[in-house]
């Protein structure tokens, strides 16, 4: 085989290439060193800058073109991100998508096409319930990401814990948290893992995203 890696032109990524294995394995990755380390301070204060000066909206359910506020079901507030309009750190962050992008369109033939990033905000107290990240009319959703920019005393029991409904081997159904540690990146099969977002009782911050096969 060893044919095969020189024609597709890359170098194996000892990274990308755990996060491959531990989804096909479980569906879900946790990485706690996926961006670089100086990225997270910059777009804190990024995320900081736009919610504080009111470029957010209360976040909805539904896809982009029909959606319904529902706070019962999730109270966060949220700004998409304009791929065509990168400040220096947002332009590092998408870099980084873009390289794991091509990885698994490589060496995993995804047919990744598109991709979505919004920031997100939980005040204090707020949550999202358990849902599906893929809407009816199915939009392309394939992988969800979610890059946590709370600040660097997060604890775990700040909460705002993320729960993966995940199924053991008999397929019993079990519960995976996962706390939004600074810095820590989670990646999971959209179609796939059912999960929820506890109330923090602290602002809690975050990018969330979608790398999409169509639409
Ligand atoms: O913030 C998280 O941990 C997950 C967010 C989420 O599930 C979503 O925005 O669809
Ligand atoms: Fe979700």
């Amino acid at each position: 085989m060893a044919g095969l890696v020189e024609q597709l032109d890359f170098e194996e990524n000892p990274l990308f290439e755990r996060l491959i294995e531990d989804i096909l394995r479980d569906g879900y990755s946790i990485l706690d060193t996926f961006f670089p380390e100086e990225t997270i301070n910059g777009l804190r204060a990024d995320l900081l800058y736009k919610y504080e000066e009111d470029y957010f909206k209360k976040a909805a359910i539904g896809n982009r073109t029909n959606e319904i506020i529902k706070t019962e079901i999730r109270g966060d507030f949220i700004l998409w991100m304009d791929e065509t309009k990168l400040n220096t750190v947002q332009s590092s962050f998408f870099n980084r998508i873009n390289e794991l992008s091509d990885y698994l369109n490589k060496t995993c033939f995804l047919g990744i096409l598109k991709k979505e990033f919004h920031y997100a905000v939980y005040p204090a107290g707020k949550f999202y319930k358990r849902h599906l990240d893929t809407f009816q009319n199915d939009d392309g959703r394939r992988l969800s990401v979610v890059y946590y920019l709370n600040e660097n005393d997060w604890l775990p029991e700040h909460g705002g814990e993320l729960v993966l409904y995940l199924n053991d081997e008999n397929g019993k159904e079990y519960a995976k948290q996962v706390f939004p540690m600074p810095g820590r990146t989670v990646i999971f099969e959209s179609q796939k893992i059912e999960h929820e977002v506890k109330p923090a009782n602290r602002q809690r911050l975050s990018i969330t995203g979608w790398l999409k096969t169509r639409s």
